[in-house]
């Protein structure tokens, strides 16, 4: 399996490197005024002409006007929209339509019940993101840094590729690897000191971790052979 990993929430220039460096195939950028991962268009056009092809950018919005994502994709010139708050899926489809960009598009997940508005999205959208729904007091939508139950994924075919996030790190992507077989992974908590402040040694071990988990063979479901030796 190919997978692909995305670091999101990127600040500064070493952060950025670091990501590059280790090999991450997106790297996520944060235009939300209320988040620690908040930047500022100048910074964005900045980061953005340090990317220079050597992996995906992907701008980060939450129920974003044109107006606002006009200015963004001026400045940051991403290869990617992710679209992080309430749109619909007739949004998606505007705003794909718009830019002639592909579409990431996340969905809140705490339990089986969150998946059924999928395949609305799978319709419009180029990649499912399943997140983590934000805890009640939380003042982000995303980048909370919690986890769901996983097995909600499993066997999940909407005919479109998805990617996992919600509380991943270097210790339990191999785990959320195995359990969904998601071709995807992002992650922005785990691999911070602080929120907002991301670690490049952190970065480079959740690639490999990522990439180690990836490669490993996926555990049968359970009920899998159950009819071989019978005869
Ligand atoms: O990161 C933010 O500050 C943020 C703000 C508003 C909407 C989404 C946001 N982040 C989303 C992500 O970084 C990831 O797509 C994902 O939620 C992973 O977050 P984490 O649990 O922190 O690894």
């Amino acid at each position: 399996m190919t997978l692909t990993v995305k670091i999101c929430g990127l600040r500064t220039p070493e952060t950025l490197e670091a990501a590059l460096d280790a090999g991450a195939d997106m790297v996520g950028f944060v235009f939300f005024p209320r988040s620690p991962r908040h930047l500022q268009l100048s910074e964005a056009r900045t980061l953005g002409a340090l990317v220079a092809g050597r992996a995906e950018r992907v701008a980060l919005t939450v129920d974003a006007d044109d107006a606002l994502l006009d200015s963004i994709v001026e400045a940051l010139r991403p290869e990617w929209l992710q679209l992080h708050g309430q749109e619909s899926p007739g949004r998606v489809a505007a705003v794909r339509s718009r830019y002639g960009l592909p579409i990431i598009k996340a969905l809140g997940v705490s339990g089986r019940a969150d998946l059924a508005r999928a395949a609305g999205y799978a319709d419009v959208a180029d990649r499912l993101l399943f997140d983590a729904k934000p805890p009640k007091d939380a003042l982000l939508p995303g980048g909370n840094g919690v986890p769901f139950d996983w097995e909600v994924l499993s066997g999940l075919d909407l005919g479109k590729p998805f990617m996992v996030s919600g509380g991943l790190d270097a210790d339990n992507v191999a785990a959320a690897l195995a359990v969904t077989g998601a071709p995807g992974v992002d992650v922005s908590s785990g691999v911070e000191s602080a929120p907002g402040v991301k670690d490049p040694a952190r970065i480079a071990s959740f690639v490999l971790a990522a990439r180690a988990g990836a490669a490993r063979p996926r555990p049968a479901p359970p009920g899998a052979g159950a009819l071989r030796g019978r005869g």
